[in-house]
């Protein structure tokens, strides 16, 4: 049956517009509402949306532009070509997005500007860019003269604009939900179907530009670089003290030579082989990676729980042996001292490993050209050698997995020191909360792959500090200061304290796993009953679920969690809250940035997200 007289008709193939972005993708048309006067359309991958007429494109229009002109024009096209494996993929498809996108702008922009923008399209090896109207070319055209050569900047700077309108995103179109769809086809894409709109998407930050600078730029990094260590060696030296406090004077640091020892060095490098060969062993799943740039998936040896029950033996059979762990808290600073010396070290190697690798391999952040900032940052997302994935390994395993080694070597400590026969309530809630949260971390190992670290954070110095030095000698700090400062709880306290844990553990594991289980196969039957929003890029977000109660309900969870460790210490000192400080300020800044991030991959998606879903971290409060 023909549609009454509309310009498409139904079943007829033709580009419609992303809402709120610029991007074309070929969709078929369903139907036309007379009434709404809005087309129904459906993309590939099963998402349906309601579009204006202006959105609206005739695919001919679009194939004979892109390919006529930008084919053989460029002389960026071709050196493109052979560089980027991601490009390799998308050549495969007779139409990308990239293409169309140059194509559209092709189509508004005068015909020196023109040549100017199609260059630029190709050099970032066909990112989506947006079309801009005439109007907007000559306004802006001073302005993009001058960031020619990036294209992250004009992705954000169109987001913020659609931020700040709207009602460009209101109105224009309606998302459809599983749910409410009743048949409609389900709206998630399967990991495999996601790999050529994900490399999309990716090209559209294509790896050699940067983001805006983090951590206060590139000031910020050379603040960081000493901060990070000095605040480390200010802990480690107040948790000594009789009356250690977060607001002391520094104390007057040891002679140089305290720091050095080199039998704890040695003790830290065999830590860290034992840990390296625990994770080539071929026990335990290979499970992939979420897709890069390229669509590859890497593969990573997840057996992270066989590692720390290896590691539990080893030092039960150790201290069976007559070793004596004590050893761990009287050489705490050397201990810190040395690994801090094998963090730098790793770091710069890491660096040097980046300047091989190519732009593809490269972290959207940490690529600034300052060295110092991106030596901070981490350059390259997933440096290897070989299979042996550096990130992956140092985030899961020596300093996780020596964060208990301390925390039990404490326990030991305490029972010497305050000759007990056993480690005080205080001292056993400490050790096995953390233990719990890090043996759960190793069980769901594979669930890191979809955190914001494995996913695009650069490998540089802040995390392999972070990992190596930062979590082993300060998130042990609890322990670390009840070995000296006993505090008693009574039997309803240490009640209400494991009620407290044991909440703040059920929401983060369940969050953490629904967005894990979403992630890997988005029509999970178990996940049908929850709402969720497409987006461009062919995944969706969840918006009912935890994820629906606040934007990050996970950091809700590790909140009440750090709440918990901090409590078994008391109030008479602030040292041991200090977790719960740096946590607060730490999550706060994680969720900004993954805000950011979102906005510039999901656009209008987020934004109605965040309309949606209102607080972010503490319903009702923040
Ligand atoms: N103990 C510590 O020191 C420490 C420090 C930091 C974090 N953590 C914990 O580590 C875990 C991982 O944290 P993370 O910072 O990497 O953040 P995360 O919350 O695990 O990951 C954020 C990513 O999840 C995806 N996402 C966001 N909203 C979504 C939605 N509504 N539906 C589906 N996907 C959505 C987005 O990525 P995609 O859309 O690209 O998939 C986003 O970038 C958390 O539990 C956190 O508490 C612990
Ligand atoms: C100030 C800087 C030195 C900040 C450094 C940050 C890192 C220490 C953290 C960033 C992500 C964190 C993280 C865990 C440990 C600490 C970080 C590496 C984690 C491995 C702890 C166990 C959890 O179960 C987890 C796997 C969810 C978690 C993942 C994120």
């Amino acid at each position: 049956m023909k549609m009454p007289s509309v310009k498409y008709q139904r079943g007829e193939m033709v580009m419609g517009r992303w809402p709120g972005s610029s991007l074309y993708y070929e969709v078929k048309v369903l139907g036309y509402d007379t009434k709404s006067q809005l087309y129904t359309v459906i993309y590939k991958d099963g998402t349906e949306l309601e579009l204006k007429e202006q959105d609206i494109r005739n695919i001919a229009g679009f194939q004979t532009r892109s390919r006529s002109r930008s084919r053989s024009r460029s002389p960026g096209r071709r050196r493109s070509r052979s560089r980027s494996p991601a490009r390799t993929t998308r050549r495969s498809s007779s139409r990308t997005a990239a293409a169309v996108a140059a194509a559209a702008i092709m189509e508004s922009a005068p015909s020196s500007r023109r040549d100017a923008k199609l260059k630029d399209t190709l050099e970032v090896r066909l990112s989506p860019l947006q079309q801009t109207s005439a109007a907007e070319n000559n306004s802006n055209n001073k302005h993009e003269k001058k960031e020619e050569n990036n294209t992250a900047n004009k992705v954000n700077e169109f987001e913020s604009k659609v931020e700040a309108e709207p009602e460009l995103n209101q109105g224009r179109y309606n998302l459809r939900r599983r749910k409410e769809d009743g048949d409609a086809k389900p709206v998630e894409t399967k990991p495999e179907q996601l790999e050529e709109k994900d490399a999309k998407v990716a090209a559209a930050a294509p790896a050699n530009l940067s983001t805006p600078l983090d951590f206060g730029g590139k000031i910020g990094a050379y603040f960081w670089l000493l901060f990070l260590p000095a605040w480390v060696l200010f802990v480690v030296l107040q948790g000594d003290l009789e009356d250690p406090s977060l607001v002391n004077f520094p104390p007057p640091l040891p002679p140089l030579e305290e720091f050095w020892d080199a039998q704890a060095l040695g003790f830290v490098i065999l830590w860290v082989l034992l840990q390296a060969l625990l994770y080539i062993l071929p026990f335990g799943k290979l499970s992939e990676g979420m897709p890069l740039s390229s669509g590859e998936r890497l593969k990573y040896r997840t057996n992270g729980f066989f590692a720390i029950t290896v590691s539990a033996l080893a030092a039960a059979a150790a201290v069976y042996l007559g070793v004596d762990l004590t050893y761990i808290h009287s050489h705490f600073l050397q201990l810190a001292t040395a690994t801090f010396l094998i963090s730098v070290l790793l770091s710069a190697y890491l660096y040097v490993h980046s300047c091989y690798a190519e732009p593809a391999q490269l972290a959207l952040g940490g690529n600034s050209g300052n060295v110092v900032y991106d030596f901070f940052k981490g350059r390259e997302l997933n440096p290897r050698i070989k299979n042996f994935d550096l990130k992956f390994f140092c985030e899961m395993r020596p300093g996780l997995i020596g964060w208990c080694l301390i925390n039990f070597a404490m326990a030991l400590a305490e029972m010497k020191e305050q000759r007990l026969d056993a480690p005080s309530y205080s001292m056993i809630l400490v050790n096995l909360f953390q233990l719990l949260y890090v043996v759960d971390g190793l069980w769901n190992e594979e669930a890191i792959l979809t955190t914001m670290d494995l996913m695009h954070d650069g490998f540089g110095f802040m995390l392999a500090f972070g990992d190596l030095v930062w979590v082993p000698f300060t998130y042990t700090l609890q322990a670390y200061y009840l070995v000296s400062h006993p505090n008693p709880l009574s039997l309803p306290a240490v009640g209400a304290i494991i009620t407290l844990k044991l909440v703040g553990f059920y929401i983060f594991r369940k969050s953490n796993s629904e967005k894990n289980a979403f992630r890997r196969n988005p029509s999970d039957p178990k996940l049908s009953h929850l709402k969720t929003i497409p987006t461009a890029t062919g995944k969706s977000l969840l918006v009912s679920g935890w994820w629906g109660v606040v934007r990050h309900p996970n950091y809700l969870g590790d909140l009440i969690m750090a709440l918990a460790w901090s409590l078994p210490c008391g109030f008479s000192h602030l040292l041991p809250w200090y977790y719960m400080i740096y946590f607060i300020i730490l999550l706060v800044h994680r969720d900004s940035r993954d805000m950011s991030e979102c906005r510039r991959k999901y656009g209008s998606a987020w934004d109605e997200y965040c309309r949606t879903v209102r607080y972010r971290i503490i319903p009702r409060v923040y």
